[in-house]
C-alpha cells in the first residue's frame, strides 16, 4: 500500500501573548492512497489543526509530516507551495468562493494564480462541472447558488489541479442534513471513482461513516 501521508510524532504549540498552548501532543498516523479518513472529536480537540498540519497550512512544532515520502519541513517555500497546489486540494466549511467571479472562473482560479493557461484546462473544467452537476450553472455567481451548490463549486476548484489528496474541514458543517448527504455522496464518488485520498474533519457520525476509517482525536491525542 502506498502511503500518501505519514505523520510521525507530531506536536503543535501555539504561542499567544507569551503563553504556549500545546494543541497536538504527539500524534503519529499513516494514510494510504485511496483511503477516505474521517477525523472526529470534540470541539477544540485539535482536529482542524491536525488537518492544517497535513496540508502545510501550519508548521509542526516537533515531528515530521511526509507527503508522498517527502517531509514538508524539508521543502523550501517554492516546493511547499507547489506541493500544496499540485498534491492537495482544500475544501472548507465556508466555501471561500470569490463573489464577483462566476462558477467556472472560481473553479479555474487556482490555475490562473499559478500562472497556468486556463484554455489548457477546458476539458478538465467541463469534466468537473459535470462531476459536481453544475454544468448549467457555469456562468452563475456564487450568490445565485444554494449552499450545497457553492460547496460543489469549492470541491470542483479543489480538484482542478487533479491532486491526489483532498483535505476537507467540516465540509458539510454549514449545510442542512439533506444537502450534506448529497455532498458526502459526491465525496464518496470522488474517492471511489476518481481514486482520490480524502481526509475530512467532522463532528457528525453520519458524515464520518462515509469514510472507510475513523480517527478519533481527544485533547490533542489520537484515541
Ligand atoms: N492560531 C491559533 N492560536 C492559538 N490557539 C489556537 C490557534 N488555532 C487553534 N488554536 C487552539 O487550538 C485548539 C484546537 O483547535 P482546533 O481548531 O484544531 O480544534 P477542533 O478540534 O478543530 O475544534 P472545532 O471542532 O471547534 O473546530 C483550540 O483550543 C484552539 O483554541
Amino acid at each position: 500500500m502506498k502511503q500518501v501521508i505519514t505523520i510521525k510524532n507530531v506536536r503543535k504549540e501555539y504561542q499567544n501573548g507569551g503563553v504556549n498552548t500545546e494543541v497536538i501532543k504527539g500524534v503519529s498516523l499513516d494514510i494510504n492512497k485511496g483511503e477516505f479518513v474521517s477525523i472526529m472529536g470534540p470541539s477544540g480537540s485539535g482536529k482542524s489543526t491536525l488537518l492544517y498540519l497535513m496540508g502545510g497550512l501550519e508548521n509542526c512544532t516537533e515531528g515530521t509530516i511526509e507527503i508522498n515520502g517527502k517531509p514538508i519541513e524539508k521543502m523550501n517555500d517554492t516546493d511547499e507551495s507547489k506541493m500544496r497546489r499540485k498534491d492537495i486540494g482544500f475544501v472548507f466549511q465556508f466555501f471561500n468562493l470569490i463573489p464577483h467571479l462566476t462558477v467556472e472562473e472560481n473553479i479555474i482560479l487556482p490555475i490562473i494564480i499559478d500562472g497556468g493557461k486556463p484554455k489548457k484546462y477546458k476539458d478538465q473544467l467541463d469534466k468537473l462541472l459535470n462531476l459536481v452537476g453544475l454544468t448549467d450553472k457555469r456562468h452563475s455567481k456564487p450568490s445565485q447558488l444554494s449552499g450545497g451548490q457553492q460547496q460543489r463549486v469549492a470541491i470542483a476548484r479543489a480538484l482542478i489541479n487533479d491532486p491526489e489528496i483532498i483535505l476537507a474541514d467540516e465540509p458539510i458543517g454549514n449545510l442542512d442534513s439533506k444537502t450534506g448527504e448529497t455532498i458526502m455522496n459526491l465525496f464518496r464518488r470522488i474517492n471511489l471513482e476518481e481514486g482520490k485520498t480524502i481526509i475530512q474533519v467532522t463532528h457528525s457520525e453520519e458524515s464520518a461513516a462515509y469514510g472507510n476509517r475513523i480517527v478519533n482525536v481527544l485533547d490533542g491525542l489520537l484515541v
